[in-house]
């Protein structure tokens, strides 16, 4: 008989730790000998993050959103990859920071999916050290703000996450705001680095009729999708760089939300793989060898973003 695999949607803004919890989930699964596998989507034309998920089956969409473009190819994919890989139990998905994860239960819940896959659950991962300026008026653009609200009331689970980067008032703030936009009854909770009991994140909170029914209601609201202001980047042919002056460089650009990559650092070009999120740069050394390549991505970004990387690093 055909079982139905249980399907855990991750969803979240650019950063907001998203790959951090799919981390834990995916250990977790394997600790109680689930095998998982994991449908990666990247707004980015590359995966800087392979080495992270090294051993797991994964399917990766790359260069479009699965809640724009690209949710036919994921249909496709997806539909192909439970053919061939039929000792899976349990998938992960994660969509880009900028995913309305409805459409990509609209996508699971197609008849050709349907009775293969069964959605369990939707985490919102909330960047709470960003949230408020996120959502502020001056800030921010309606675009982001929309994006953020969605994402908070699409999900089923809510992890308000970066506890570690802001106090208890801040905090606070968050989760009334939160609150506001949230479904009845969905839970919240708050963690540094995702760190969060785990039987929480693997409980079956969706129902999919539900869902439908939701979808349906929405078909005749707005179409937010295939208008987002969102640019993803790719920059190859990088130097190696001096660690401050490439962090201030990240810094100071207006428009930029997000940039992961490899890069080499000088004197020694030892090569590192690269977060930038909330205003924060972080290093990771790498062994095997890779080719540097930054991935940048932001609301507005164009040229100018290219020719201020050039200008200063070449
Ligand atoms: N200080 C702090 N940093 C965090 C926390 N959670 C994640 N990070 C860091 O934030 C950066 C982004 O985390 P990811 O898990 O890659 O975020 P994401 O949501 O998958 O990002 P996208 O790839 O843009 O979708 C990484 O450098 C993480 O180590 C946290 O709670 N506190």
């Amino acid at each position: 008989m055909d079982k139905r695999i249980p399907v855990y949607i991750i969803t979240g803004f650019l950063g907001s730790g998203k790959t951090t919890v799919l981390k834990q989930m995916v250990e977790h699964a394997k600790a109680k000998q689930l095998k998982p596998a994991i449908l990666l989507n990247e707004l980015g034309a590359e995966n800087v993050e392979k080495q992270l998920f090294d051993n797991e089956e994964m399917i990766e969409l790359l260069d479009g959103c699965i809640c724009c473009t690209i949710q036919e190819d994921m249909k496709e994919e997806l539909v192909a990859f439970l053919e061939k890989r039929q000792d899976i139990d349990i998938l992960f998905i994660e969509g880009t920071g900028i995913a309305n994860p409805i459409e990509i239960v609209e996508a699971l819940t197609h008849p050709t999916l349907i009775n293969k896959v069964e959605v369990h659950t939707i985490i919102g991962v909330v960047d709470s050290s960003r949230y408020l300026e996120f959502q502020s008026l001056f800030q921010s653009s309606k675009e982001i703000r929309e994006m953020l609200k969605d994402q908070v009331k699409a999900s089923s689970l809510l992890i308000l996450n970066k506890k570690d980067l802001i106090n208890e008032k801040e905090m606070k703030k968050v989760i009334e705001r939160v609150e506001r936009l949230k479904q009845k009854g969905v839970e919240i909770v708050q963690t540094s680095f995702g760190e969060v009991d785990k039987e929480l994140l693997f409980l079956k909170r969706v129902q999919t009729e539900e869902w439908t029914y939701q979808k349906h209601s929405h078909e005749h609201g707005h179409h937010h999708h295939h208008d987002h202001p969102f640019q993803a980047i790719k920059l190859e042919h990088i130097p190696a760089m001096d660690k401050r002056m490439f962090e201030k460089w990240l810094k100071d650009q207006p428009k930029l939300l997000r940039a992961k990559g490899y890069i080499a650092l000088s004197p020694d070009h030892h090569l590192f793989s690269f977060q930038f999120a909330s205003g924060y740069l972080q290093l990771t050394p790498l062994d095997e060898k890779v080719v540097p390549c930054l991935i940048l991505i932001g609301a507005g970004l164009d040229q100018s973003v290219v020719e201020s990387f050039r200008n200063r690093f070449s």
